[in-house]
Formats: structure tokens, C-alpha cells, sequence
């Protein structure tokens, strides 16, 4: 069990134009805590400084101020060198997070064998296929190489990867941005499924409202680097208080979020709460969020 505290984060870039510099602020002073068993979604329009927070936490950013620590269950800090053990992403885009010279086996032995999971062919071998039932992949894909797998299927190789390490807190950067529409909820099924089962503490980054106010507990919006609203999915979805939450909300292709904010309508009751849609821009037509499964398109999509 581990916990991820973000405090007073702060990163600035400087810019370079001919001979000028200036200083672009892109996240500023956030703060939030990762706790086990919980998902927290990041949300914001593109540019907001979201994946900044990303790679600050998964170490590829340095921040110019601020601390971001993993806490083990005796609430001791975790030391830099075991940080990955606890603290793993996944990545928006699985064509490119992939190498496409090794096998499917080879991504997955390396994490398990260099944060000391497992040793020999056998047993790395063994684990490796028991990573690829978690993710409702078949073993027999293990031999293949990444541009045999669809996208979906590479996503979960990359999210198997992810747990190889024997993570507890996942950052899952756009994970279902890039990939077709059933890939994507089976995708999300997998990771709400993973967290259950895992008690992981999961970040969940996107620009997606509907499916950020489905899979999470709590959502912080972020807007010009800074966290402007904060609290419950449903609260700040249903009923928010910033203006920027209320012209994401506005602006998001889904008739319920965007009815429920320009009406007065009542909330609805337990079961059709759960009932979202979420708007598949490329194929031009609603999905029904809760009609998707975790195993959905693991196999073929
Ligand atoms: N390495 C960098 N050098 C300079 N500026 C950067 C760098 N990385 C990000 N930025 C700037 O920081 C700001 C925040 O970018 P970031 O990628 O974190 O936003 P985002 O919310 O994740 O957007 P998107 O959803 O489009 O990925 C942007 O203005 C971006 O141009």
C-alpha cells in the first residue's frame, strides 16, 4: 500500500526566441494526495499542465519547486531508488511506448527482472503470463512483437508492464485517447478492474469528462496550471463551482453532462446515475459507458 503526496508542485520552462528568454509557468503550486484503493482524475483543457504533473511524478520532468513523495504503509518516506518500484505510468500513445524490436515477453521480463521479481527463464516466463491473464490477454501473444497487437492489446501489454514492477500507484497519461472506441472502455474496465483487485492508487489524466467523472472518485480540474476546483466526480460534474469547470462542462460533447448543467433537472437516482455516454468522435455516434467490459476487444480490438 502506498500513498503519493504532491505538495506546492511548481514547473517553469523557459523559453527561447532569438536572442529573448521568458519563463512559461505551466504548473503552479498543485497539490494533491494518491491514496490506495482511490482513482483521481485530471482534468483540463489541452495546454492546462496536465501531463507536466505526469512527468514530474514519473521522474522524466524535474520540478522547479515543490515535492513529490511515495509513502509506504508505516508512512516513511520511500527511497529515490525504489521509487519505481511503487510508482509506474502508462502512457497515451502504445505505438510509440512500445519497442517494436522485442517481443511481448522481453517488456514484460525486463521490468520484472530489474526491480528483482523474478529470476531464471522459467519463473520471469511464468510471471510474465500470469501479467498477461491480469490484462485478459491471451499467453500465446507473448512471442510477438508489438505491431502484431492492435492498439488495445499494446495498451495492455504497456498496463501489464506497469504492474510488472509490483506498482501500487499508477499515472495513466490519456491511456484510451489514441485507441479505437471499444478498445477504450474495455481499456478503462481493465484499469477500474486492476485497482479493485490491486487497492492501487491510480491517477487518471484526461480531457474527457464523462469517462473522468465514471472511473474516478474525485476530480481535480486544472486550468493555466493551477487546480481550480476540486471534490467528488459527481460533485464537480454534476455541479460546478468554477467558471472554467462550468465552460468544460458546457463545452463537452455529452447531452447528459451539458443537459444536467443548463437545467434545473433533478439528479437521478442510483441506477440510471451510473448510465453515461461518452461521444466517439471518430466514429460520429454515442457509446454507452456502462455497456462496455473490461475483456471487451482484448482479444480481437
Ligand atoms: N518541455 C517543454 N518546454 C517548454 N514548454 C513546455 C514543455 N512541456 C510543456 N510545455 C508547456 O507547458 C504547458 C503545459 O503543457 P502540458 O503538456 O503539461 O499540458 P496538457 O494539459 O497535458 O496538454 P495536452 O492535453 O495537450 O497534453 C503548455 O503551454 C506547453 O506548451
Amino acid at each position: 500500500m502506498t500513498t503519493l503526496e504532491v505538495r506546492d508542485l511548481v514547473k517553469e520552462f523557459t523559453l527561447r526566441s532569438g536572442l529573448r528568454r521568458t519563463r512559461l509557468r505551466a504548473v503552479h503550486r498543485v497539490d494533491f494526495t494518491l491514496v490506495p484503493g482511490r482513482t483521481v482524475a485530471l482534468v483540463g483543457a489541452s495546454g492546462s499542465g496536465k501531463s507536466t504533473v505526469a512527468r514530474m511524478i514519473a521522474r522524466l520532468e524535474k520540478p522547479t519547486s515543490g515535492t513529490i513523495a511515495a509513502v509506504g504503509p508505516d508512512g516513511t518516506r520511500i527511497k529515490d531508488r525504489h521509487y519505481r518500484d511503487h510508482v509506474q505510468m502508462v502512457f497515451q500513445d502504445p505505438f510509440a511506448s512500445l519497442n517494436p524490436f522485442h517481443s511481448i515477453e522481453h517488456h514484460l521480463a525486463r521490468p520484472l527482472v530489474l526491480h528483482g521479481r523474478a529470476k531464471g527463464r522459467e519463473q520471469v516466463r511464468e510471471q510474465a503470463s500470469q501479467l498477461l491473464e491480469r490484462v485478459s490477454l491471451p499467453v500465446e501473444l507473448m512471442d510477438r512483437r508489438p505491431h502484431e497487437l492492435s492498439g488495445g492489446q499494446r495498451q495492455r501489454v504497456a498496463i501489464a508492464r506497469a504492474l510488472a514492477p509490483g506498482a501500487r500507484v499508477i499515472v495513466a497519461d490519456e491511456p484510451v485517447s489514441m485507441l479505437d472506441v471499444s478498445s477504450r472502455l474495455g481499456v478503462l474496465s481493465l484499469l477500474a478492474r486492476l485497482q479493485r483487485e490491486d487497492d492501487l492508487a491510480v491517477l487518471y489524466i484526461t480531457h474527457d469528462l464523462a469517462t473522468a467523472r465514471h472511473f474516478s472518485d474525485s476530480i481535480l480540474v486544472m486550468n493555466r496550471g493551477r487546480i481550480v476546483e476540486r471534490g467528488p466526480a459527481d460533485d464537480v460534474i454534476l455541479t460546478p463551482q468554477h467558471p472554467y469547470t462550468q465552460t468544460l462542462a458546457a463545452a463537452a460533447p455529452n447531452p447528459e453532462l451539458r443537459g444536467r448543467l443548463l437545467s434545473s433537472e433533478p439528479e437521478p437516482q442510483a441506477a440510471s446515475d451510473r448510465h453515461h455516454l461518452t461521444y466517439d468522435h471518430e466514429a460520429g455516434r454515442w457509446i454507452d459507458i456502462d455497456a462496455a467490459t473490461d475483456s471487451d476487444a482484448a482479444v480481437a480490438g
